[in-house]
Parts: C-alpha cells; structure tokens; sequence
C-alpha cells in the first residue's frame, strides 16, 4: 500500500515507521526530521527498535497514495485537509485526538475513516523516534457498521506489526474517547499533575462531570454512551495510565499551543446545536484558551 504520512511529529512518524517495514510510505514531516529521515533513515527505539527509510518530504501537496494517514495536531487540521485536497489520494485516516474527522471529510473528497491511537510516541530528535508504548489502533467506518475499505487498511497495518483493530462502532469509541480526553487532559493540565493525582480527589470529579457532559452530547447526537460507561472509562484510564502526564499537559509545561478546540471545545460547539448546556467543558475550555492567550498562542 502507498501511505502519506501527513505530519510526521511524534506519533506519524513512529506509525509511518512502523507501517514502512512492508508498505511504500512517504513522511510529510519538517526540516531538519524530514532532511534527515531521507539522508541516513529513521531509528525507531523504545518498545522495539528498528532502522527503517521511509521517505520524507517537506512537500505536503502533489502527492498520490492510496492511504493519507493523518497526525497533525487537532489544530492544524483545516490547513492538512486544504494540502491533501491537492493530492490524489484514495482514502484517509486520522489518528488524531479529539473530533477532527468531520473538518476532513467535509473538505476532502475521499473517503474518511475514524481512527484512535494508544500507541505512544515520542519524537526524540531528528530522524529518532522513542515508542514510549505499544498500544493499539482501532480503525473502522465514521458512521460505523462494517467497512470493506477500513478491512483492508486494517490488514495493511497488521501485515506491518501494528496492533490493530477494525471496528463496526467507531461513533461510539470515539465519543467514548472524547469523554476521557474532555476529563483527564483539560483537568490535569489545568492543575498540573499526573493522571493519578485525580482518583479519589475534588479534581477527579471535575473529570467525571465533564465526562458525563460529553456522553450525554454523545445522545443528543444519537451516539449510544451512557453517563456511568464515560464515568467509568475515566476512572479505567486514570487507573492504568496513572503515571503519564496527559497530552495537554506535555502542551502545557511546554507552552504550546493545546487541543482545547478539538476536545472540550468540540463538545460545547455541538452541545450549543442542540441548545444544551455544558457548563463544565465550557468552563475548562474558557480556562485553557485563556491560558493560550497569556501564552500568545492564540
Ligand atoms: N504522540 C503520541 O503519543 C500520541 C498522539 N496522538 C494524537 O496524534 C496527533 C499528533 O500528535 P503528535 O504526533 O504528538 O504531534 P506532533 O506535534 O509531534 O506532530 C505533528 C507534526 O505535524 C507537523 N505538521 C503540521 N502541518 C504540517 C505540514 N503542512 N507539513 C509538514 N508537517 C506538518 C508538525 O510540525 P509543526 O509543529 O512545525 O507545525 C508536527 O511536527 C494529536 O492529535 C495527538 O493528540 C494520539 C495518541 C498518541
Ligand atoms: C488517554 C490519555 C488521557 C493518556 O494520558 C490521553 O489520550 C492523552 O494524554 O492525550
């Protein structure tokens, strides 16, 4: 299968890494990684190490696959939809946090299939990527339901190694992760602390309100996620991850600019279409945005 890897940072870089052992992969990436992963290859570390040579490229339009893989940042992707709208690709699919799916296939003509990633990575230095942990890929149709096209990239992944999962209830996963980055990444940015600081404490309750708040967006928008299954995915998540310090905290601590829109602000957006009122995910979003403002990051 050709794949474009369409922003190759921390994670695209260890999927397209990954996938390159037995596919044609090109990484859209930035200098000095991208200059670097063409002159002298990619090393994967960590969690099984390798020494692959994908190509890489800072050119993100012109390009023809028959897989765009995306992994920029939530943020970024309007402007990764307008670059792959200028090539020829056959399917798309995002590995993204937060809903960023709908902004792509709104403005793409291909096909766009849901994706979650639990893998873990890190971009260590040019051309170097740590795989900080093995997780898993759950891929399958927007809509859900069975998906000839998700099959075959399902296959094309397993036949790479990656572990992988195609499955006929995206919506419901992908809500279901929603819920969880809604709690434990805006609540343990703001406060500062590891996953685990929130069992038992004030602050995990916030994480749970604003978990229940999603899943109950998630019906209105007639996504089947009851209140105690969030509740519970929270709380699953905070046990088994309770040393990480979440994405939105790494953006923190590192000033930049975080996914707020594509999590709880995504949930207010689509709670105000139904004239709903979200008052904890509009509270953290409001907190974090104006952190970015002090920030000058918006
Ligand atoms: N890292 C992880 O372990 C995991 C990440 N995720 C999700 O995956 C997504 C990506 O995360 P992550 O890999 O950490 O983020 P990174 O910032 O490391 O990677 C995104 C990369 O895309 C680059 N990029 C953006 N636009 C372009 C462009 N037009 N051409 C070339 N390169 C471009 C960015 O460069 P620049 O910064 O210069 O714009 C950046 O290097 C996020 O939604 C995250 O939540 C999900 C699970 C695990
Ligand atoms: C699951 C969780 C909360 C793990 O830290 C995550 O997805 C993130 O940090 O973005």
């Amino acid at each position: 299968m050709r794949i474009l890897v369409f922003g190759a940072g921390s994670l695209g870089t260890l999927v397209g890494g990954l996938l390159a052992s037995v596919h044609d992969v090109t990484l859209v990436a930035r200098d000095p990684h991208a200059a670097r992963v063409s002159a002298a290859g990619l090393d994967i570390i960590g969690a099984g190490s390798a020494h692959i040579s994908p190509a890489a490229t800072t050119t993100d339009t012109g390009h023809s696959a028959d897989l765009a893989l995306v992994t920029v940042k939530s943020f970024d992707t309007a402007a990764a939809a307008d670059a792959l709208a200028d090539c020829d690709v056959d399917a798309v699919l995002s590995l993204q946090n937060g809903l960023t799916e709908e902004t792509l296939a709104s403005r793409l003509d291909a096909p766009v299939l849901a994706g979650t990633a639990t893998y873990g990575a890190r971009l260590v230095e040019p051309g170097r990527v740590e795989c900080t942990g093995v997780g898993r890929i759950v891929l399958g149709a927007l809509d859900g339901g069975p998906d000839p096209l998700a099959e075959r990239v399902g296959k094309a992944f397993r036949d790479a190694g990656l572990n992988t999962l195609v499955a006929t209830d995206m919506p419901r996963r992908r809500w279901e992760k929603l819920a969880v980055n809604a709690g434990i990444n805006a609540v343990t940015a703001l406060a500062r602390v590891e996953n685990g600081a929130l069992a038992g404490d004030d602050a995990g309750e916030l994480a749970h309100r604003a978990a229940r708040e999603t899943a109950r967006v998630a019906r209105l928008e007639r996504v089947s996620l009851p209140n105690r299954v969030a509740r519970e995915a929270v709380d699953r998540v905070v046990e088994k991850t309770a040393a990480n310090r979440s994405s939105m905290l790494q953006d923190v601590a590192a000033e930049k600019r975080t996914e707020v829109d594509a999590i709880n602000g995504a949930v207010v957006d689509i709670a105000a279409d139904h004239d709903f009122e979200v008052p904890t995910n509009r509270t953290l979003a409001a907190l974090l945005r104006a952190w970015e403002r002090g920030a000058g990051l918006r």
